[in-house]
């Protein structure tokens, strides 16, 4: 078993296609993420960011390399995509709980556990509300309290406040800080924001274009809990600034 939460020995993901050149998505990415760390993922567009997470997430196969996960964290992992795929048909609570209706998992500890994660996330007078009746927002909130309803280790999102406006993502940037450190999950996040990748992460990896690599990988000294101060800290804009410059 890994000491790690995850870790990738020399993994590289290429895209065969008959008509055309192959696809190097991945070349040697060799990565090790702690037990309860938050690790963004940043790069320039079609730089492996997704691939890599859904390698991780179990998703895709790697075409050469390893990964090891800690205490099975491969067989249970949340996900968080950018479109909350909801089922229109049952209400928040309903559309929360179906992990643990699948995986048959209704005790009454993990009942009582997602209640309290939709209170956390803001849910909890809408819990009978259905997906057509919420903001995008709030629908981005079901789905993560969904991906955390059944206590899966590790938590993979790719650009889930992608679509939402400015102000919506930053508020769910600060409630996601705040479920992470009640539930102390690893997270692995892609986003193409600099700025949400520096307020949310422990550290940040950035990838090369294509071929994807790992450029540098950032630890972020910022104090937490974070919230509005994180923003106005001069060091928040000084992280900006340098991983804007190693992107390029
Ligand atoms: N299923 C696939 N078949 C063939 N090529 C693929 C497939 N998925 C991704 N690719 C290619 O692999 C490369 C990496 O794609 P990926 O979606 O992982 O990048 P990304 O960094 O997440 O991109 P973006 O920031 O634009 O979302 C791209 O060149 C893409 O075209």
């Amino acid at each position: 078993m890994s000491e790690y939460s995850v870790e990738l020995k020399g993994l590289n993901k290429v895209y065969s296609n008959i008509l055309k050149e192959d696809t190097i998505a991945l070349k040697d990415i060799n990565l090790q993420i702690r037990p309860g760390e938050f690790i963004s993922i940043i790069g320039p567009s079609g730089c492996g960011k997704s691939t890599l997470l859904r390698i991780i997430g179990n998703l895709d196969k790697p075409t050469s390399g390893t990964i090891e996960y800690r205490d099975g964290a491969d067989q249970q992992m949340g996900f968080v995509f950018q479109d909350s795929v909801l089922l229109p048909w049952k209400n928040v609570r309903q559309n929360a709980e179906f992990p643990l209706v699948i995986q048959k998992k209704q005790t009454k500890e993990n009942e009582e556990k997602l209640d309290e994660l939709l209170e956390l996330a803001g849910l909890s007078e809408f819990k009978t509300a259905l997906p057509r009746e919420l903001s995008g927002g709030m629908k981005q909130r079901v789905s993560i309290v969904r991906a955390l309803s059944y206590d899966a280790p590790l938590l993979l999102m790719d650009e889930p406040f992608g679509a939402l406006d400015a102000l919506t993502r930053d508020h769910l940037n600060e409630e996601l800080l705040k479920i992470w450190q009640k539930t102390k999950k690893t997270v692995i996040f892609v986003t193409h924001s600099i700025e949400e990748a520096t307020f949310l992460s422990d550290r940040v990896l950035v990838m090369s274009a294509r071929p994807g690599r790992v450029k540098e990988m950032v630890e972020i000294d910022l104090p937490r809990p974070r919230g509005e101060a994180t923003r106005n800290d001069p060091k928040f804009t000084e992280y900006n600034k340098y991983l804007r410059g190693i992107i390029g």
